[in-house]
C-alpha cells in the first residue's frame, strides 16, 4: 500500500492489515481514506502534517506525496520526524474537479456543520479530527504544509499564504519558505475556514499553504519544476537542515477581498490575468448589487480571481508589497 498510497485513496480500498512495519523500519498506520501517519520507531519532537488534494484537480503536489510517502517506505527517505500524509478530496479527485458540492477549503473551523447535506462536509469533520489526533499526541513543533496549485497562472510560480494569526511570523519563516524554493509570501490579515487556518488557530501548528504551479490532470504535471520545493520537504521529513541564503520572497499582504455577494458580480478588469498582475490606484476592479471595489494603494496585485465561486464566498484577494 505505502508504494502507491494514491491507488489506495482513489479507489477507497482499506489496506490489511491497517498498521505494519515498513522495510525502512517506518510505522505506519492508514487512519481511513487517504489517512495516513508515518512514525521512526523512536520518539520525536517534531510534527508535521502534509496535506494536498484538498482541491481535487490540484494533482502536482498529490503526485509529490504519493512520491515522498513511498521513498519514506522503501528507505530510499530516512524519516526523522512524525507526519501525517492527507489526500483530502478522493471523489474530486477521480471526478477531475476542485470539489463535487462546495469547496472544501471553505468548511473548515467547524464551517461544515451549515452544510449537513454537501459531500465535502463529513471530509472535513474526518480531516479535523484527523488532525486532532495526530497534534493531540504531539509534544514539540507542530507545522501543516497544505500544498495546492493555483487555477491560473502565477507571476511567482511557487508562492505560500500564510493563515492570519494575533502574533506576527517570525523572520525565520521567511528563511524556511526561502529554503522551500518559495519566492513571495502572502499575509492573511482575516481569520477564514483554509485547512491552514484550522490548524493554526485550533492546533498552534505553524502552518502554509503553498501553491505550486497551475492546475494540471494527474500523470501531466512536470514535477521537475518543484524539484526545489521536494528536495526541502525532504530534507525536513529526514531531519536535516535546510540551505542557506536562498533569497527572501517577496512578502505581500492582503489588503481586500472581492466578495461574490451576488449573482451580479463582474470583475471588471476580467479573469484571465495571472496571479499577482498589478493594478494602479482607481483602477475598479469589481463590481456587486451596491458594492464595488476600486484600488485604493497606490499599486494592488490580485490573486485568484475568479468569479464563477458561489455566492457568499471570496472571489479574489487584493493584497500589497510589503516595504521592508
Ligand atoms: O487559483 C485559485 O483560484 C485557487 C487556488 C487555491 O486553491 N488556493 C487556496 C488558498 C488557501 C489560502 O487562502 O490559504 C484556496 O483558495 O483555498
Ligand atoms: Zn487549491
Amino acid at each position: 500500500m505505502l508504494e502507491d498510497f494514491l491507488h489506495f485513496t482513489l479507489h477507497n480500498e482499506t489496506p490489511e492489515p491497517t498498521a505494519g512495519t515498513a522495510p525502512s523500519g517506518v510505522r505506519w498506520r492508514w487512519l481511513g481514506q487517504g489517512m495516513l501517519e508515518l512514525s521512526p520507531p523512536r520518539q520525536v519532537d517534531t510534527h508535521m502534517v502534509l496535506s494536498a488534494g484538498i482541491h481535487g484537480d490540484e494533482t502536482a503536489p498529490i503526485e509529490i506525496l504519493r512520491d515522498l510517502v513511498a521513498d519514506l517506505a522503501s528507505g530510499a527517505l530516512p524519516l526523522a520526524i512524525r507526519v501525517l500524509v492527507l489526500l483530502g478530496n478522493a471523489p474530486a479527485m477521480t471526478a477531475g474537479k476542485r470539489y463535487l458540492d462546495d469547496d472544501l477549503n471553505r468548511l473548515f473551523c467547524g464551517a461544515y456543520r451549515k452544510l449537513p447535506h454537501c459531500a465535502e462536509s463529513p471530509r472535513a469533520a474526518a480531516l479535523e479530527r484527523a488532525v486532532a489526533g495526530f497534534f493531540d499526541e504531539a509534544a514539540g513543533a507542530r507545522w501543516h504544509l497544505d500544498l495546492h496549485t493555483a487555477i491560473r497562472p502565477s507571476v511567482f510560480e511557487r508562492f505560500a499564504l500564510l493563515p492570519h494569526r494575533t502574533a506576527p511570523y517570525r523572520e525565520d519563516v521567511f528563511d524556511w519558505l526561502a529554503a522551500l524554493d518559495i519566492s513571495a509570501v502572502l499575509n492573511h490579515r482575516e481569520q477564514s475556514n483554509t485547512f491552514t487556518y484550522f490548524s493554526c488557530s485550533q492546533h498552534n501548528a505553524l502552518a502554509a499553504t503553498l501553491e505550486l504551479g497551475k492546475v494540471m490532470p494527474f500523470g501531466m504535471n512536470d514535477l521537475t519544476r518543484f524539484a526545489k520545493v521536494t528536495d526541502g520537504l525532504r530534507l525536513m521529513l529526514s531531519g536535516q537542515p535546510l540551505p542557506q541564503g536562498a533569497p527572501r520572497p517577496r512578502i505581500f499582504d492582503v489588503v481586500g477581498q472581492l466578495d461574490k455577494q451576488s449573482e451580479r458580480f463582474v470583475l471588471v478588469v476580467g479573469s484571465q490575468m495571472a496571479n499577482f498582475t498589478a493594478y494602479p490606484k482607481g483602477t475598479l476592479i469589481a463590481t456587486d448589487d451596491g458594492y464595488q471595489y476600486a484600488v485604493a494603494h497606490e499599486e494592488e496585485r490580485i490573486v485568484f480571481p475568479n468569479p464563477k465561486v458561489k455566492v457568499g464566498l471570496r472571489a479574489g484577494l487584493m493584497v500589497v508589497e510589503r516595504v521592508v
